[in-house]
Order: C-alpha cells, then sequence, then structure tokens
C-alpha cells in the first residue's frame, strides 16, 4: 500500500474519506462537492470540484480519473477530458469534467459519486535521438495493419 498526502477542502468529505469498496478495487469514487443539484443538459459539460486536494509527489505515480462505468453506459455522463490525468507535483483541488454525452438531462446531486480515482505507475524517459531504429516485426504498419478480426 502506498501513502499519498490528501488535503481536505470541503468539510463534508471528513466523513467520506477516498476508500477503496472492496479488497481488490482499482478506484477510488470522488463525490461531486456541490451546494444545490447541478443540472446537466445534453451534450453539457461542467467542472466540478471534489473538496480534496493530493499530492502524489513520487514522479514515478500519477493519478487517474476515470468515469464510472454505471453512470457512463447507463446515463452517458463521462468526462469532458475522456481521462483526467493528476500530475504527481500537482496540488490544487481534484476537479472532475463532467460531460452529458446523453440526449436526456441529468441531474448532479450534491455528494453524489461521478467518476474515479486510479493511482497508476508511469516511467519517465529521455530521449536519444537515433537516424534509424533497430529492425522490428512490425516497422512503420499500423492502422489495421494485421486486419480487422
Ligand atoms: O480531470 C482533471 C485533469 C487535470 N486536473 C489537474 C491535475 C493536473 O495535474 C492538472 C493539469 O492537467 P493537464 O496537464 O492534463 O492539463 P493542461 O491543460 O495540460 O494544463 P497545464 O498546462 O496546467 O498542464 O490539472 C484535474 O484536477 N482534473
Ligand atoms: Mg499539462
Amino acid at each position: 500500500m502506498t501513502t499519498i498526502d490528501l488535503k481536505v477542502l470541503d468539510a463534508r468529505m471528513a466523513e467520506q474519506l477516498p476508500a477503496y469498496a472492496t479488497p481488490g478495487s482499482a478506484g477510488l469514487d470522488l463525490r461531486a462537492c456541490l451546494d444545490a443539484p447541478l443540472v446537466l443538459e445534453p451534450g453539457q459539460t461542467s467542472l466540478i470540484p471534489t473538496g480534496l486536494a493530493i499530492h502524489v509527489a513520487d514522479p514515478g505515480l500519477a493519478a487517474i480519473i476515470l468515469p464510472r462505468s454505471g453512470l457512463g453506459h447507463k446515463h452517458g455522463i463521462v468526462l469532458g477530458n475522456l481521462v483526467g490525468l493528476i500530475d504527481s507535483d500537482y496540488q490544487g483541488q481534484l476537479m472532475v469534467s463532467c460531460w452529458n454525452r446523453s440526449a436526456v438531462t441529468f441531474t448532479v446531486q450534491p455528494m453524489e459519486r461521478i467518476a474515479q480515482l486510479v493511482i497508476v505507475p508511469v516511467v519517465q524517459a529521455t530521449f536519444r535521438q537515433v537516424q534509424e531504429f533497430g529492425e522490428s516485426d512490425r516497422g512503420a504498419s499500423g492502422f489495421g495493419s494485421t486486419g480487422r478480426h
């Protein structure tokens, strides 16, 4: 288990700190720290505060924000940036870009779980400029070059 510094920016979150729902969970649910219900019309996007800040600190780690499957599949509530990437040196509030990609109005309730946070390993690379790459089986073939089925 890795320990990451966390600040509670909204007192309501002190009662429900992010926690893994089951021993095997990869994600920690993030809540909409809203003062009132937020109506998202079809196609609308809104940046929603979570009431939390984390400082991952280790450049070998990052956090990513992903949609919750049920909200995304059943209600079309996904992320305006598709995936949120939290840099290890970011210390501001975790924000969720909430996009109603459905054809139906959706109302986000205060403190509703709207997305999930996953801590992932990261490899930072240095680049060595070359004129030729070492040979590979694939070479430059891509974009369906291996066929569709
Ligand atoms: O869904 C998100 C995505 C990003 N962030 C925060 C953490 C991240 O470290 C920072 C910058 O994100 P990113 O690098 O993806 O955005 P940018 O548009 O490149 O901004 P910047 O110029 O600040 O890097 O914004 C969030 O709170 N939620
Ligand atoms: Mg950036």
